[in-house]
């Protein structure tokens, strides 16, 4: 297994782009599947999930030519349903979240699909409810086989209806979407994710002949169509890796420019970093990090300690709490992060304790963070990397602190960062892949 070598303690200068949005990319891959023509999509970032995801639709038949850097094009005209039955299927559908998704697609196209138990980041419980609340509502039917360890769904006819989901459920309002956009008459969701890889999903849906209306809110419109055709589509810069750099900047007391970022799809997530005293500065479409010695985080209006928690769009993402966490370990102040909707993500704050950070896991979602005001620099330790954000926020630790760390396990980083080492390298840092 990779690991990365890091001598932390160098001021990083310069800008960093960030790549094509993870999220994104999962969904409208998927969507892939709703037409029988061409469909091009660019920015996709090659990154371990993503990968997995463009091989399984290649195995499932779907004819994949990879264009340029981040940019392919698929054409689902001919799906070979025996491979769904096959060890390959099965094992690189389970190994990633996004897999999830390529079950409405299938449900509206072929009346039926299925796909295993998905995998994604170990953080706590996963549930898939809301996606087959959502399916069954269409009028298909759903089952879970325990022996092949497979979720399978089926219908004659998907009829367009009015749901309102137990819970706004990102990966599962983008699955209800793509099974509505083609079943027969009116579907109106409430209580819709609406986080903007789902807005970018309904309108590449649109640019194919879909009618989605209410797009960014949390009430969609959907009325069912005969069919879609092929289209261009772009995806995103990637948010969290936005958010990740802002993190960087700030814990390494570095310069840093993110390029070309889509500021207003970032939603609260620059307040939110303002909030710990980080310097944000909007230039064009840019975010400009200056180095700043010291950031201090502010307390709510009434003199309480400030709570940063995440919540479903518009509200804060989960994927970052583990980026405001490392980073608050050097603000001047306190801060209680609270991660609310996974319970098994907070538990990597130990490794950051070893290296000397001040912070009481008060549960497993709630943790209090001393900042020491880089009055104590955190020290070098040997890591394993338990998620795709833990992994980050410990690289960022790791570039931070005295010493030589060690990252394994750094297939978790790689899973949604597209050449990390490379990319920070170039602006100053000092990693090292040792495979
Ligand atoms: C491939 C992909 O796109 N993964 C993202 C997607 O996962 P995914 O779509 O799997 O996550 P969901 O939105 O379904 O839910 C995430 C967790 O939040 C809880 N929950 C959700 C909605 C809600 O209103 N209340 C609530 O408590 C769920 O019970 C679950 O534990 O969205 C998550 C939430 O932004 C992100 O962390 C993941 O990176
Ligand atoms: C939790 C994440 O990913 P996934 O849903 O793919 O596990 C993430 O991107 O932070």
């Amino acid at each position: 297994m990779s690991k990365f070598e890091v001598i932390g303690g160098r001021r990083l200068k310069g800008e960093l782009v960030p790549q094509g949005a993870k999220n994104e990319a999962l969904q409208v891959i998927c969507a892939c599947l709703l037409t029988r023509e061409e469909v091009v999509i660019s920015n996709i970032p090659e990154i371990l999930d993503v990968i997995k995801l463009i091989d399984l639709l290649r195995g499932m038949g779907v004819k994949v030519e990879r264009l340029q850097k981040g940019e392919f094009s698929f054409r689902a005209n001919d799906i070979n349903f025996d491979y769904l039955e096959t060890e390959d299927f099965y094992s690189k559908a389970a190994s990633l979240r996004g897999s999830i998704m390529i079950l409405g697609p299938l449900l509206a196209m072929h009346g039926c699909g299925l796909v295993p138990k998905p995998g994604g980041d170990k953080i706590g419980r996963r549930r898939l409810d809301t996606h087959f609340l959502g399916f069954e509502k269409l009028g298909a039917t759903f089952e879970y086989d325990a022996i092949s360890g497979c979720y399978k769904a089926s219908a004659q006819k998907l009829r367009g209806t009015y749901m309102l989901l137990d819970e706004a459920s990102v990966t599962g309002t983008a699955n209800i979407i793509m099974a509505a956009v083609l079943a027969e008459g009116v579907t109106t969701i409430y209580n819709a994710a609406c986080e903007p890889y789902v807005q970018q999903l309904c309108r590449m849906l649109n640019a194919m002949g879909a009618r989605i209306s209410g797009i960014a809110s949390n009430l969609l419109t959907i009325e069912g169509v005969e069919s879609l055709g092929g289209c261009q589509h772009r995806c995103l810069p990637d948010m969290i890796e936005v958010g990740s750099y802002i993190g960087l900047a700030a814990l390494t007391r570095s310069e840093i420019t993110i390029k070309n970022v889509a500021i207003p799809q970032l939603g609260i997530i620059p307040d939110a970093f303002r909030k710990l005293g980080i310097r944000v500065e909007e230039r064009g479409d840019d975010l400009y990090i200056p180095r700043q010695e010291h950031y201090m985080i502010e307390d709510f209006i009434d003199g309480s300690i400030l709570t940063i928690a995440d919540a479903p769009w518009p509200g804060l993402t989960p994927d970052l709490l583990s980026v405001f966490l490392v980073v608050a370990t050097q603000a001047k102040g306190s801060v209680l992060i609270h991660q609310k909707m996974f319970e098994s993500r907070l538990f990597f704050v130990d490794k950051l304790i070893d290296m000397g950070a001040k912070i009481i896991l008060c549960d497993p979602h709630r943790a209090t963070v001393i900042g020491q005001n880089h009055e104590s620099q955190l020290r070098a330790t040997k890591m394993t990397s338990p998620d795709i954000r833990a992994g980050i926020a410990l690289l960022i630790a790791a570039l931070s602190a005295q010493g030589t760390s060690v990252i394994d396990n750094i297939d978790q980083i790689d899973r949604g960062y597209e050449h990390i080492d490379e990319k920070l390298n170039a602006i100053g840092a000092e990693i090292r892949r040792v495979d």
